[in-house]
């Protein structure tokens, strides 16, 4: 198992800088570089790094021997300044270009990049590099942030996350060593695949959400201030991606055009079939309402819905319930199926670290953490999902203790 004494982060935003902050206290060297000299310099004040001395020179052109400008004379550079690892985190357009030129300038780095497609960046890297291409291992978190830029970083970032590597025939073994080491040290899940299996899947389970996302947010836009008022945590939970950064999110979703589409065109029978249920239900007239059909009619009790329209929508949100339980829980395990137990927290400071360390007492697992934000409210609902062997004697002890445990 090889391991990087020295990393140079190419991109100090959002994930290079996460993987700063994840490797240095491992004990590992690592050098920031970015576009922008004062995004590198930010990346290196939370101690994500450092700057490479005598400054950030990327794509000058300059020809500054200082270790960081790609487009200088291959090695050696400045003593203490040569990376083992390169990690380009730029953004995809930019990816290819300068994991090219960082196997061109660093002759004995391994590079690898993190881009959130994978068939187009390795095309491209392959036709460009030659055999300086057997350094190259591509690759992909699969943790994220709807925030950009190095502040939203955190070191824990990649912690239980898949990590995709796509090597492809002639990538060098060591290679790929030293990234699955790298990512490993990161608390990653490491996975290969190859770049068009891997586009494939991210399709499914990263851009479509993606597109779903927005297209939903979308809708608030001039909708009445009073219907925006009553959203609940369902809203959030559906649309917190889609504050994602529409540049960064254009190039994904382009660089994975065919795959995507092929995902959309899915979503829309879906939705077709969605619509025709709710189109018959209507015109058979709301259940209930005066011009509804006799419920007697089609067998049901009076006042429910019956019927073959209200069957399919049924079907709808049952067949989502069944790809819900196909989504991994923590640490890439099994589907997680959680008990959740709602506690009624009072909303002043210190109120929610009492409840956590209350239920640490009690020697129960926190799985998971949601607060129902009730602004203006004297008390706030707190969902603690736990382990469902858990559950009982947690709503015990609660009550035990004076917190309110709703039933
Ligand atoms: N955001 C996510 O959730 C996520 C997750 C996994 C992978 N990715 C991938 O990681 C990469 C970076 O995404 P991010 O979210 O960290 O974006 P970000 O905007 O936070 O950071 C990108 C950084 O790259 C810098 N940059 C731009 N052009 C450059 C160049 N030519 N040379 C050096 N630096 C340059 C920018 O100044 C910026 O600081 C993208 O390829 C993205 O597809 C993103
Ligand atoms: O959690 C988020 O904010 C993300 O969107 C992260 C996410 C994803 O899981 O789809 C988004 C894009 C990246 O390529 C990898 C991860």
């Amino acid at each position: 198992m090889t391991v990087p004494g020295r990393v140079l982060v190419v991109g100090a935003g959002l994930v290079g800088t996460s993987v700063g902050l994840g490797l240095r206290p491992g004990g590992t060297d690592v050098l920031l570089a970015d576009a922008s000299p004062t995004v590198a310099a930010v990346a290196a004040d939370l101690g994500a790094g450092r700057l490479p001395a005598g400054g950030v020179h990327l794509g000058s052109g300059s020809g500054t021997d200082d270790g960081t400008d790609l487009d200088g004379p291959p090695g050696p550079v400045r003593e203490g300044d040569e990376p083992d690892l390169v990690v380009v985190a730029a953004p995809p357009d930019v990816t290819a270009g300068l994991v090219v030129r960082a196997l061109r300038r660093y002759p004995r780095a391994v590079v690898t990049d993190v881009a959130s497609t994978k068939e187009g960046v390795v095309r491209r890297v392959l036709a460009a590099a030659g055999e300086d291409a057997a350094r190259y291992v591509g690759g992909h978190p699969m943790a994220g942030r709807e925030r950009s830029g190095p502040m939203a970083a955190r070191g824990d970032l990649f912690v239980g996350r898949p990590w995709v590597l796509t090597p492809v025939p002639g990538t060098s073994p060591e290679a790929v060593d030293l990234v699955r080491t790298t990512a490993g040290r990161l608390g990653a899940v490491v996975v290969e695949l190859d770049p068009a299996s891997h586009d494939e899947a991210v399709a499914l389970v990263s851009h479509l959400p993606q597109v779903a996302a927005s297209l939903v947010a979308a809708r608030l836009v001039g909708a009445p201030g009073q219907a925006v008022g009553l959203a609940g945590q369902g809203l959030r939970d559906v649309t917190r991606i889609a504050a994602s950064d529409p540049v960064l999110w254009a190039q994904i979703l382009a660089g994975n055009a065919v795959p995507l589409a092929r995902q959309l065109r899915l979503l829309r029978e879906d939705l077709d079939r969605a619509l025709a249920a709710l189109e018959a239900v209507a015109a058979a007239g709301a259940p209930g309402l005066p011009g509804a059909s006799d419920p007697a009619a089609s067998g049901g009790p009076a006042g429910s819905p019956t019927g073959a329209p209200v069957g399919a929508l049924a079907r709808l949100v049952a067949e989502g319930n069944a790809g819900r339980a196909t989504v991994p829980g923590k640490h890439g395990d099994a589907p997680a199926v959680w008990a959740t137990v709602p506690v009624l927290v009072p909303d002043r400071p210190g109120a929610l670290a009492s409840l956590i360390g209350t239920i640490g007492e009690v020697g129960v697992n926190i799985e998971d953490l949601r607060i129902e934000h009730s602004p203006g409210r004297l008390t706030g609902v707190t969902e603690v999902a736990v382990l469902p062997a858990e559950r009982d004697r947690l709503v015990r002890e609660l009550r035990e203790r004076g917190w309110s445990v709703p039933d």
